[in-house]
């Protein structure tokens, strides 16, 4: 087994929030993260070829996102940083209409694991005009079998910069983060 955070570095301060940030390849996970975490402007994102994270400092809270990338070979790692997760952020590409079987299996597998793990569901690429709409999405990732004891959210995103000042902006994303982190 790997070598555990605290073994290596000490405890975590308590104020300290682990968000994972998971989904197929291309969902837009690294694309949620740069504009959660920069309001600038990006050409291109390359495929996340393993771990991609950033550090938040947000009303008191010291916040890591961890993107796992997905592609079929790290998916296998996915499971193993749920554990230390505060919440599951889930992304889907609303377009990809071919791989929502696979998606809705990858999720469904995740939250197997952990029964009481927050999740965020994110419906991204919400400007493609083609884009199935977030309650399209619910019925297609079977989210009505989620258990009342687990605290759910699924929004609608667009991962682009322009975007950012629409109702579909992620930074939606970053403010249900905080609040939701900031529970005791
Ligand atoms: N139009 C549009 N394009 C998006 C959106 N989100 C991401 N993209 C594009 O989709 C492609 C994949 O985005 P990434 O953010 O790299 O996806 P990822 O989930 O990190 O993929 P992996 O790292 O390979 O697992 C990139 O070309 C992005 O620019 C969105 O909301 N709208
Ligand atoms: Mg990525």
């Amino acid at each position: 087994a790997l070598p555990s955070w605290s073994t290596l570095l000490g405890p975590r301060p308590p104020d300290w929030r682990q968000v994972l940030v998971l989904g197929l390849d291309g969902a837009g996970k690294s694309s949620v993260l740069h504009y959660i975490c920069s309001e600038t402007a990006k050409e291109r994102i390359a495929p996340t070829q393993g771990f991609n994270s950033a550090r938040l400092y947000i009303e008191g809270l010291e916040m890591d996102l961890l993107e796992v990338g997905g592609s079929q070979n790290l998916r296998a790692y996915w499971p193993h940083y749920l554990s230390q997760a505060h919440v599951l952020v889930f992304v889907v590409d609303s377009v990809d209409r071919s791989r929502l079987l696979t998606a809705r299996q990858e999720l469904h597998a995740l939250l197997a694991e952990e029964p009481r793990l927050p999740l965020v569901v994110l419906a991204n690429k919400q400007d493609k005009s083609d884009a199935l709409s977030a309650a399209e999405l619910h019925d297609e990732l079977a989210l009505h079998t989620l258990s009342d004891q687990r605290e759910f959210f699924l929004l609608p995103t667009s991962a682009t910069w322009a975007s950012l000042s629409t109702s579909t902006s992620v930074l939606h994303v970053k403010s249900l983060l905080v609040s939701l982190l900031s529970q005791p």
